[in-house]
């Protein structure tokens, strides 16, 4: 099982494992590169010998070259490769994370802030590559420089060598101390970054509402406080990351000075050549560089770590089929669900019953809800708000699970059947439908992408949107702008309504617009869900009027349950709360414009209705 099935964490050698190849080669590179690079102060010392001798150059010269050339050549390409694979990872994550973004329940979006889920698939991804290029392979050859050029320093002087080490040691304790408080200060900050993004996020996606309120300087003062977060816990990661490289170069020379000293007076008493000297002081020489790295490298990795921790957060997100993570809301809920199938009339379509739900810890929503749904007609929701209406198309489309009680299609739990064959059966509405930046028919074509031109049309047709496409400039191919913004709230909802249509549902549910849509939209939009009734389920929950005196019947819901069921005619007679919905819902210039037409239309008068 894949770690995007399993939920399990990100390691960093599960990461690598498709890279293997590619790495172990980098990693040969990296070999090679510090044997040559090795190789240089020998060659150095013979050139210095050969000089002392009086002997040929040219010989100690053209190694010299060659290693240099071999040297830079060969660590380039493993610079590369290393980067290269590094890069791979970081799509692989972020591939794997945005599946699982995707793939994971509304519920699990609504308690994460976009912006910081944003933050931790681009930027922390990001400090992960840095991780992986400078602390894997990097590492790896520098940590065997060192090593390598420790065991020649042996062979060398192993009085010297030990004076070198007992100079670093304490800079190697004072740098491992350094990297263990650089991850926790590498946590805090990416967790403040991410921060600010939620808060970014939320103040762009409501900029309308910002300017309207006049909150913009408020916003931005919001922001700076997040920014100087950041800013804090970024300069303590960098402070700490500064004082790597010092702390590293300070032990590097303590012990040039102890080993010039201490080799000098040797040379000078004739306890060691000067070829020797010189050879053992350029090995410290060419230790800087691979010491250097490897403490930087701590320090990303430190922070690459900092970073999967946040990653994998992303990764052991509930998932809508299931594979969730440990102590996750969606784990806890639909525990009792599904009792297969279910036998239900040859008319019905859906069916609820006796089902419970509360959202989370929350408290219940649905008491014991039952009813069914047709597999043709208009079946309306009215009730008062928050009586739970929004939660049936919820459960309906598989958002949430009941606690218990079923919700069937066809007789099927829908818990049982596939999501794409759910979704592709039970097309859903939202009152403000989101529609993408693209072209309107980009837009209608999204659920069902390869639908032939003459499905296309057709769902153009039943949704009534001919008449607006032929108005737009481009028709078709108009460029609607982000969030459809060039597009009307009515159109909008059409839009979405087509895109519904067009992957032929059994079942449509609708919550229907509340903006006040002008007399001939609102007739269209009626005679929209009316037409696609004839020949399939809608369920709409209905804030006009319109819709709720022509649906085929109604369900009143309040305080999660069904009160009332029946026609408008038959509410009318039998039911208080319907009559008084009648009278209080509908907004005064609907019940003007019902009272002025009356005469002329068939709707019936609603100070009629309300005196019934
Ligand atoms: N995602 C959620 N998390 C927690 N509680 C929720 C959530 N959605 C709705 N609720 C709660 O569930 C109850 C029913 O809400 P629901 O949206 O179903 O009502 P509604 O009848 O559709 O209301 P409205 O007509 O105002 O849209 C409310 O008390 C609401 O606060």
């Amino acid at each position: 099982m894949s770690a995007e099935q399993s939920g399990a964490s990100l390691r960093v050698r599960d990461l690598v494992r498709p890279y293997r190849g590619i790495l172990t080669v980098a990693i040969a590179l990296g070999v090679v590169a510090a044997l040559a690079s090795l190789a240089q102060p020998m060659g150095i010392g013979w050139l210095v010998d050969t000089v002392g001798r009086d002997g040929g150059l040219w010989s100690p010269i053209a190694l010299l070259i060659g290693l240099f050339c071999l040297d830079a050549f060969v660590g380039g390409l493993q610079s590369y490769l290393v980067g290269r694979t590094g890069e791979s990872v970081v799509r692989d994550v972020r591939f794997t994370l945005t599946g699982r973004l995707l793939r994971a329940t509304r519920r699990e979006h609504e308690e994460r802030p976009s912006g910081d889920l944003h933050a931790r698939v681009v930027t922390d991804t990001s400090l992960l590559k840095a991780a992986l290029t400078q602390s894997l392979a990097t590492m790896v050859v520098s940590a065997l420089m060192v090593l390598g050029g420790i065991l020649i320093m042996v062979v060398l002087d192993p009085l010297l060598l030990g004076l070198t080490l007992l100079s670093l040691s304490v800079a190697a304790a004072v740098t491992f101390l350094l990297a263990r408080r650089l991850r926790g200060a590498a946590q805090l900050n990416r967790g403040r970054v991410g921060a600010l993004g939620a808060d970014l996020n939320r103040a762009l996606s409501a900029i309308t509402t910002i300017k309207v309120s006049r909150a913009e300087e408020r916003e931005q003062r919001r922001l700076g406080t997040r920014m100087d977060e950041a800013y804090r816990t970024g300069l303590g990661v960098t402070k700490l990351n500064a004082m790597l490289a010092p702390t590293v170069s300070v032990g590097l020379q303590i012990s040039f000075a102890v080993v010039f000293a201490v080799g000098m007076s040797r040379v000078a008493t004739g306890g060691m050549s000067i070829a020797e000297f010189t050879s053992f002081v350029l090995y410290l020489f060419y230790l800087i560089t691979p010491l250097v790295t490897v403490s930087t490298a701590l320090g990303q990795l430190q922070q690459g770590l900092a970073a999967i921790t946040r990653l994998d957060e992303v990764l052991r997100i509930g998932q809508e089929d299931g594979s969730v993570a440990e102590g996750s809301v969606a784990e806890s809920s639909g525990g009792e669900t599904g009792t297969g199938n279910t036998t239900t009339g040859a008319g019905t379509l859906a069916r609820f019953e006796d089902v419970r739900f509360g959202y989370g810890t929350g408290p219940e929503v649905l008491h014991g809800m039952t009813f069914d749904i047709p597999r043709s007609g208009l079946t309306a929701l009215v009730g008062p708000s928050g009586s739970g209406k929004s939660t049936i198309l919820t459960l309906l489309t598989r958002f949430d699970r009941p606690d218990s009680g079923t919700v069937t299609l066809d007789g099927t739990d829908v818990g049982e059947l596939e999501l794409p064959e759910l979704r592709g059966r039970v097309g859903y509405v939202q009152q403000d439908p989101a529609i993408l930046s693209g072209t309107v028919e980009e837009n209608i074509r999204y659920a069902n992408p390869d639908a032939s031109r003459a499905e296309l049309d057709e769902a153009v047709r039943l949704a009534d949107l001919e008449d607006v496409i032929a108005a737009l400039p481009d028709g078709m191919s108009t460029e609607v702008g982000q969030h459809g913004s060039k597009l009307s709230g009515g159109q909008r909802q059409r839009v979405a309504i087509a895109r519904m249509l067009l992957t032929n549902p059994d079942m449509l549910l609708l919550d229907e617009a509340t903006a006040q849509l002008d007399s001939n939209s609102e007739n269209a939009l009626r005679d929209t869900i009316h037409g696609i009734a004839e020949h399939r389920a809608v369920v709409a929950i209905a804030h006009r009027m319109s819709t709720v005196i022509e649906a085929d019947r109604i369900l009143v819901v309040e305080g999660g349950s069904i009160r009332a069921r029946g026609t408008h005619e038959e509410l009318l007679a039998t039911d208080e709360l319907y009559r008084t919905l009648v009278r209080t819902d509908i907004s005064d210039e609907e019940r003007q414009r019902a009272d002025s037409s009356a005469e002329e239309t068939d709707t019936p008068r609603l100070m009629s209705s309300k005196g019934a």
